[in-house]
């Protein structure tokens, strides 16, 4: 598992180890993991006679460049700082300074020579976009070919939300300090990162984070197994209400990924049956109203689905209801918030964004807070799709409200995602593969984060650098199955 604090318990958690140790200690530690990686990406026996720029801002984030400059420095590199802000780390500075670095006369001269350059500007004390001093400077880095590396955070973006207002460095890595930040693990900001790097620097952190992504194991651990002895009732049941005369296809991609979720079978409800039966024998089929096609343990309803109707129906079942696309259109918080059992609701941006009576574009830019929201609001556990998928679980208890990550507990951040899988029907494969998971018994919130798991691996074995089709994902499911369970096709 992947996790990230926000700033208010990094800075807490610095607090408790600085009061431990010698002054300068931290800093130290984190400067020192800062220049090894450095040294790496510039390359085995290149520090000596590498040109560095060190853009060096205000507060410690310039002080934790600036000491890297030394560590750099006395193995040879060249090393330059650019002034950034009202005030410098001045121990840094006099540091890099005996240690043979020089502060640059012309800033974009020496950015222009550059092999590598450090953002220092601002870290987890930085507010808003860069400053406009800082824009020009910033690009001339980027545009210089030099490897250009973020000091715990690229100075421009929220570490909590990431967010970006304004403009941000744009890292082709970032080294953090301590703790991930939501920030570099959620889009817009992730993109901003590069690749992250983490430099354990002896923080102890609280057991619940704000956000964590689940990795292999992780996952492995959630997947249902059917025990010797399962019958598919005991499996579980999923339900799919979906398809259309319109759109048919949807019906038959909700159930392609349905079959591959763990569940015993699928029943599916709506007029697609021939469709369905053609692509897939197995399924159970029934076409009159949800409330008569007998039992399920969960429901899915929405894809494809135009305004058939029968959403009522399933949201009163007392089981687990998974809602997504022309589902949502139709949704009232208040129907959602009084049902006697967990709601699953998958969005994506657009779909969000009409939920939540706001735009497309304002979802997209604060993605973290849009999630927190429609679990709050919905009292339902929401994965919003995207990029970096996320999934939040409601506050505890009807009309908790709530606003905070502690609320209903860490936001999850789907580490698998892949821009192959914006493609059309891909949600409905996910719709499908997720409802069964919760048909097998899997938590809300696991079911949601497992799902969008498997289904980022799938796509990512379907595609493997091809355009891919969203019945190719869920062709690709077993496969993600088995590799995340770590088991062989003969067990
Ligand atoms: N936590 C830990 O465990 C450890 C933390 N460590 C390090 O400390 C860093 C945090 O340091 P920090 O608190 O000094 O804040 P930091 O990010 O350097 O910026 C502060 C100053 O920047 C300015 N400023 C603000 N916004 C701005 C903007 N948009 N554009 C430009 N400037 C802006 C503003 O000053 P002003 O210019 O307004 O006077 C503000 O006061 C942390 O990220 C990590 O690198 C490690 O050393 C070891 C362990
Ligand atoms: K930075």
């Amino acid at each position: 598992m992947r996790t990230a604090y926000r700033i208010e318990t990094v800075r807490a958690a610095e607090a408790a180890l600085m009061a431990k140790l010698p002054p300068g200690a931290l800093m130290d530690r984190a400067a020192a993991g800062l220049a090894a990686a450095c040294a790496g990406l510039l390359g085995r026996g290149r520090v000596s006679g590498a040109r560095i720029v060190v853009l060096a801002g205000s507060g410690d984030n310039g002080g934790d460049a600036l000491y890297a400059g030394v560590r750099l420095a006395r193995r040879g590199a060249g090393v330059t700082v650019v002034r950034l802000g009202s005030r410098v780390h001045e121990a840094g500075l006099a540091a890099l300074l005996r240690a043979g670095g020089r502060v640059a006369d012309d800033p974009y001269a020496a950015l222009a020579r550059a092999d590598l350059v450090l953002d220092g500007i601002t870290g987890i004390g930085g507010h808003g976009g860069l400053r406009p001093e800082a824009v020009p400077l910033v690009r001339a880095a980027r545009e210089s070919g030099a490897v250009l590396v973020a000091v715990d955070l690229p100075s421009g973006v929220a570490a909590d939300t990431g967010e970006v207002a304004g403009e941000a460095v744009r890292a082709d890595a970032t080294v953090t300090f301590g703790a991930y930040k939501p920030g570099l693990l959620v889009d817009p900001a992730r993109e901003y990162a590069g690749a992250v790097r983490l430099v354990g620097i002896g923080l102890e952190l609280p057991g619940e984070p704000d956000l964590e992504a689940l990795q292999h194991a992780d996952v492995a651990g959630l997947l249902p197994a059917p025990a010797a002895e399962s019958d598919k009732y005991g499996r579980g049941v999923v339900g799919v209400v979906a398809g259309s005369k319109r759109y048919p296809g949807a019906a038959v991609l909700a159930v392609a990924g349905a079959l591959r979720g763990g569940a015993g079978a699928v029943r599916y409800v709506g007029p697609a049956r021939d469709e369905v039966l053609a692509r897939f024998p197995e399924t159970l089929v029934h076409e009159g109203p949800p409330g008569e096609a007998g039992r399920v343990q969960a429901w899915v309803i929405g894809p494809g689905l135009g305004d058939t109707p029968g959403l009522d129906e399933v949201l009163a079942a007392e089981v687990p209801v998974l809602v997504d696309a022309d589902g949502l259109g139709l949704l009232d918080p208040e129907a959602v918030r009084s049902r006697p059992a967990p709601t699953v609701l998958t969005p994506h941006a657009g779909e969000a964004a009409q939920l939540l009576g706001t735009s497309r574009e304002r979802v997209e830019a604060g993605r973290l807070a849009a999630v927190r929201e429609l679990a709050a609001r919905f009292g339902a556990t929401v994965l919003l799709k995207g990029s970096t998928t996320l999934v939040a679980a409601p506050p505890p208890g009807p009309g908790a409200g709530g606003d905070g990550p502690a609320s209903g507990g860490a936001v999850r951040v789907n580490p698998t995602g892949t821009p192959w899988l914006a493609t059309a029907g891909s949600g409905d494969v996910l719709s499908g593969l997720t409802g069964s998971l919760l048909a097998a018994g899997l938590a809300p919130r696991d079911a949601a984060s497992a799902g969008a798991y498997l289904h980022g691996l799938a796509a990512r074995r379907a595609a493997r650098g091809a355009p891919v089709a969203a019945l190719d994902v869920a062709d690709a499911l077993p496969a993600a199955w088995r590799d995340v369970a770590g088991t062989e096709p003969g067990d």
